[in-house]
């Protein structure tokens, strides 16, 4: 589609000065490239939380972008949530996502920031497309109707970036990645992914001396995970490397089925009771492998194991998590 996925952008590594705002920067995805971007001794970060700066507000993040004039954008901002959450508030993840991103990319592009990259979700593919899914399958097949508001508003995101670059030639890319996990993961009960929603309810279990621990669905349902250290690798070195109009899939390139993720979970936090199935909850999409070869052929590749980044997780929240 378009432009070539190998056509080389302005770099944007060597001027380490430059002013990079990072949307979204206390979440999982944001603070990982924080900290990607100071280990590179990237000086100039221009971050707001959501407090200092609501960008579902348009004449608020107007006037961020007129005064602050960002050189480039990393849009991490949205809301996000797993299953549960995604299928209970279907109102706030379509309109704070099509606001959100409407905004910062519009802006953006009014106020002369030389590259954005929007971040999309693997959720943005038919329920039943091809595995592993290939970028091409986008908008081939109905989506998954778990979490079909939040897709609808990621594919708009993406479309959006498209339509930017037609029209404008302004250099604005998508990447979509794998479901995520990592340090500053959102731990919440409900509200969460499954990850770090069976991290905190084993250590739970295992502190408070439960027999069992209640898992969702029926543990069949396969995923694709990459930690978010890889992710925020893979965001910089678009911004470094890309600058073609089709969205770029980061995975990992391996799946496991929420039954073995269970395991593995179990077994890392240490918890030795029963693990018990509640088929009463939805399962979601039966898989969602991504075909990550554009981007490996681009020169990227993960670096970390699932169980190096579950054990160092489950450390980071050993260490910050309260209970
Ligand atoms: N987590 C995952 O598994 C995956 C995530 N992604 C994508 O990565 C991106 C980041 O996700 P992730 O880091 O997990 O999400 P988080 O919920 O951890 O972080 C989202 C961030 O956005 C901020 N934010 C939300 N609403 C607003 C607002 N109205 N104004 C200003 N800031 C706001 C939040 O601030 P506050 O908390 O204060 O509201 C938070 O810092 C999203 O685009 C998501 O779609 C893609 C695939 C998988
Ligand atoms: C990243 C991605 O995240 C969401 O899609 P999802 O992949 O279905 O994400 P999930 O992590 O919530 O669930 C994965 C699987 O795990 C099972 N499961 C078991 N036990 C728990 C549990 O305790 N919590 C959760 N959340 N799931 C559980 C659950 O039933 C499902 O089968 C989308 O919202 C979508 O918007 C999106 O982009």
């Amino acid at each position: 589609m378009g432009a070539a996925p190998n056509q080389e952008t302005n770099s944007f590594l060597p001027d380490k000065s430059a002013k990079v705002f990072v949307a979204g920067h206390r979440g999982l995805v944001g603070s990982a490239i924080v900290r990607k971007l100071q280990d590179l001794g990237f000086t100039n970060l221009l971050l707001r939380t959501h407090a200092d700066l609501d960008l579902t507000h348009q004449s608020d993040v107007e006037s961020f972008f007129s005064t602050q004039t960002p050189r480039y954008v990393i849009l991490a901002a949205a809301k996000v949530g797993g299953i549960h959450a995604n299928n209970t508030y279907p109102a706030d993840f379509i309109a704070v996502n099509l606001q959100i991103q409407t905004n910062v990319i519009d802006s953006s592009y009014r106020h002369g920031v030389e590259k954005l990259i929007f971040l999309g979700s693997s959720c943005i593919y038919p329920k039943f497309a091809p595995q592993p899914i290939p970028e091409r399958a986008l908008l081939t097949g109905p989506l998954e109707p778990t979490n079909e508001w939040y897709a609808v508003a990621k594919i708009a995101g993406i479309k959006m970036c498209q339509a930017y670059r037609i029209q404008f030639n302004w250099d604005a890319i998508s990447a979509m990645p794998t479901n995520l996990y990592g340090p500053n993961d959102n731990f919440h009960p409900e509200n969460s992914h499954v990850l770090p929603a069976l991290m905190r309810r084993f250590h739970e279990a295992k502190i408070k001396g439960f027999k069992q621990v209640v898992v969702w669905g029926t543990g069949s349902p396969l995923r694709e995970f990459l930690h978010v250290d890889d992710l925020a690798d893979a965001v910089v070195f678009l911004m470094e490397k890309y600058s073609g109009l089709s969205h770029v899939n980061v995975g990992s390139g391996t799946e496991v089925s929420i039954k073995e993720l269970a395991e593995l979970v179990k077994e890392v936090v240490g918890f030795e009771g029963e693990v018990v199935w509640d088929d009463s909850k939805p399962d979601g999409t039966p898989r969602k492998l991504m075909d990550s070869s554009m981007l490996q052929a681009l020169g990227w590749s993960p670096k970390i194991s699932l169980r190096d980044g579950l054990v160092g997780t489950y450390n980071w929240y050993l260490e910050h998590v309260k209970e």
